[in-house]
């Protein structure tokens, strides 16, 4: 099995308030983007990386990315438009085709451990396609209007989702086919299909760079 790995890098990162995007930062030597991409690209199932970033990008070209990587200066203004858009980029070039697995990732989560990606992969014929997530591990609490308790949410079968999510190029192109209004990962627009992807178990290290603070967790994981 030979996948592609899309990335979406199209983002502004206002949440981390860097006085560059969050992909860019660097973080033990490296910007978070080389570090998402050394991890992808080290699990040889993967066959090349596909960066989405914005049309107006300054950095990417800047970076000596290696050669399986390819910038698609086609990010949209939001997360699900840039993958859909960069998809639609993949498929026309020819670096997929309808069969081929797609794996999205967000630039922003560098910490993937290599066994996480390799359980994932292990689902690439999952037929409604595969994603990580870790089951809840806190008490949930479903606040009112005044940000006090209305209830806790029993946490049972709940789980959070993280990238990457893997996914048949056609099936996936066609599942965000259709508005993107909600659509916050690629299963929420398979599950729109009335498909049940497959949950694989992901890692509490698989972090999301997000706010500031991550920033000295990421430090720590990627051992530096
Ligand atoms: N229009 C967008 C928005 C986000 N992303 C990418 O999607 C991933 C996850 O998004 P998020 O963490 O929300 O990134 P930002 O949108 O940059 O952050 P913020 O919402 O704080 O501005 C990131 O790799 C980000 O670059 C993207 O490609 N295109
Ligand atoms: C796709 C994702 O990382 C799964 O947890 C998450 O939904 C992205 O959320 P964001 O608000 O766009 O960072």
């Amino acid at each position: 099995m030979r996948a592609v790995a899309l990335l979406p890098a199209a983002g502004v990162g206002s949440r981390f308030g860097a006085d560059v995007p969050k992909q860019y930062v660097r973080l033990a030597g490296k910007t978070v983007l080389e570090h998402t991409v050394d991890v992808l690209l080290a699990d040889e199932r993967i066959a090349a990386v596909a960066v989405v970033v914005s049309p107006d990008d300054a950095f990417a070209a800047t970076l000596p990315l290696p050669d399986r990587v390819r910038c698609y200066a086609v990010g949209g203004s939001s997360r699900a438009e840039s993958v859909r858009n960069g998809l639609a980029a993949l498929l026309a070039d020819g670096t997929a085709a309808a069969d081929t697995p797609v794996l999205v990732h967000d630039a922003a989560r560098c910490c993937l451990p290599p066994d996480a990606l390799a359980r994932l992969l292990a689902h690439a014929d999952a037929p409604h396609g595969a994603l990580l997530a870790v089951p809840l591990a806190d008490t949930l609490k479903r606040a009112d209007a005044r940000g006090d308790i209305e209830t806790t949410v029993p946490r049972e079968r709940l789980w959070q989702a993280q990238t990457p999510q893997l996914f048949q190029a056609a099936l996936l192109q066609r599942a965000l086919s259709g508005g993107l209004d909600g659509i916050t990962d690629e299963a929420s627009a398979v599950e729109r299909l009335g498909l049940r992807p497959r949950l694989v178990m992901g890692d509490s290290r698989n972090i999301k760079l997000t706010r500031p603070e991550d920033a000295d967790l990421a430090r720590a994981l990627l051992g530096n």
